[in-house]
């Protein structure tokens, strides 16, 4: 059995500095200078050790658009920033809306093995909206889906929506839903509001968002199916889970908000570069303050990356022309660091909560988000709370390089991330 010694690190961020035995692919031991024969040591050097994160959005790309995204590269980012679980959406080419497609990635992911990648499976055939895909016979495949969603579109036909909810409520599956109403986001390019107009872009209003959250609370609420909210952006809708969530149902909704809106505004879009767009666009100071402080008081659920790489040619080009997404896998933990934790609304505990304890519930994932304590499987991300890097997209394991806090100075590294054991990424290289 092999043996990782991790000295000086602080679980949570809390107490003195300890020593963690890991043995195989579980904590063994917890204490002040253990001594034993280890196969590697990994010095912490103070750093807070936190529960590996644990992402419910990320888009790898693969099967069919590997010149933005693989599995391999997007598992390499993943690892890198301090995640051990990645739930893969299914809006890839041909689309993950059937058995043969999910165990591809379940099995090129473990194949892989730097992180967890669990396949999304798409709530109706071809992300199409019209018919439901089999969602029992990919819950039933070996890669036990239990996520589904036409994330990049919104499932808006309510009877297809009450008809998932009721479906997937049958074998204890969740909905993840992209709110978007798509008959007022025709054409929408950007937030809805004075820097769209005075730039001359179609507006993407709070309403088309807040509609279908307000919808589909009802219905699960209805249907006794469980609901989670994807990337969360207005104030507006922040509000409607605070009251949906307020009911006594019988409904579990949840809801996830990503980097991005927690960090950036419509502001940005001045300069007309399509690294900024992104779907829902990014809103108003307003909107990503009061997220801010849904996430700290749990009305928003946790932080998912909606990591999106695009090829070069995809977002070089005119804005109307690029698509929506932004890379978001290995900047994740500095954005939260920068906006929750240098803000002092959430201390380690709380991002613990958001990144890997949370997420790991919603998506009933029993061997991740775990406390970090003895006999507890070795799921862990080291984090120097006080390092502070510069983001080069060059630099980042991604192949697409959108991303939208090039040059930005972020505080928190991921110094190392253990998988069951496992050391995956050690000082920003992977290892497999
Ligand atoms: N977020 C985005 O702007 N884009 C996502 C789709 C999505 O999450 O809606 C993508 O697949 O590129
Ligand atoms: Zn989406
Ligand atoms: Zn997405």
């Amino acid at each position: 059995m092999s043996r990782v010694l991790i000295k000086d690190v602080r679980p949570y961020g809390e107490g003195e500095p300890v020593d963690v035995l890991v043995e195989g692919t579980t904590i063994a031991e917890i204490g002040a200078d253990i001594s034993a024969d280890a196969d590697e040591i990994v010095q912490g050097g103070g750093a807070v050790v936190l529960p590996g994160f644990v992402d419910l959005h990320t888009h790898l790309r693969e099967p069919g658009r590997e010149d933005a995204e693989t599995i391999e590269t997007g598992s390499a980012a993943a690892a890198l920033g301090g995640y051990t679980a990645v739930f893969a959406m299914a809006n890839t080419d041909p689309v993950a809306d059937n058995a043969v497609i999910v165990e591809h990635v379940w099995r090129r992911g473990r194949e892989i093995g730097l992180v967890d990648v669990h396949p999304v499976g798409a709530v109706t055939v071809g992300l199409a909206g019209e018919k439901l895909a089999e969602l029992g016979t990919m819950r039933h495949s070996a890669a036990e889906v239990r996520v589904f969603s036409d994330d990049g579109k919104c499932v808006h036909d309510p009877l297809i929506m009450r008809r998932a909810l009721e479906y997937t409520r049958s074998f204890g599956g969740l909905v993840a839903q992209h709110a978007e109403e798509p008959r007022l986001t025709v054409g929408a390019q950007a937030h809805e509001g004075p820097n769209a107009a005075r730039l001359g872009l179609a507006g993407w209003p709070a309403p088309a968002e807040e509609s279908i959250v307000a919808r589909d609370c009802l219905l699960a609420a209805h249907t006794g199916g469980t609901l989670h909210v994807c990337h969360v952006s207005t104030e507006g809708t922040a509000e409607l889970l605070r009251f949906f969530k307020g009911r006594e149902t019988d409904s579990t909704v949840s809801a996830e908000v990503t980097p991005h809106h927690l960090l950036l505004t419509d502001e940005r879009l001045q300069t007309y570069d399509p690294v900024n767009k992104v779907n829902p666009p990014l809103r108003t100071d307003a909107d990503a303050l009061a997220l801010r402080q849904a996430l700290a008081d749990g009305t928003v659920d946790c932080v998912a990356t909606d990591h999106a790489p695009h090829a070069a040619q995809d977002k070089d080009c005119e804005w109307s022309a690029a698509k929506p997404g932004m890379l978001g896998l290995q900047t994740a933990l500095g954005i939260v660091t920068q906006t929750m934790v240098r803000s002092g609304l959430l201390d380690w505990r709380g991002v613990a909560r958001v990144l890997s304890e949370r997420p790991a519930e919603i998506a009933g994932l029993t061997g991740q988000g775990r406390p970090i304590a003895v006999g507890e499987p070795a799921n862990l991300a080291l984090v120097d709370p006080d390092a502070e890097w510069t983001v080069r997209s060059a630099e980042l394991a991604s192949l697409g390089q959108n991303s939208p806090f090039e040059g930005m100075r972020l505080p928190g590294r991921v110094v190392a991330t253990l998988l069951r054991g496992a050391v995956t990424a050690h000082e920003g290289k992977v290892r497999r």
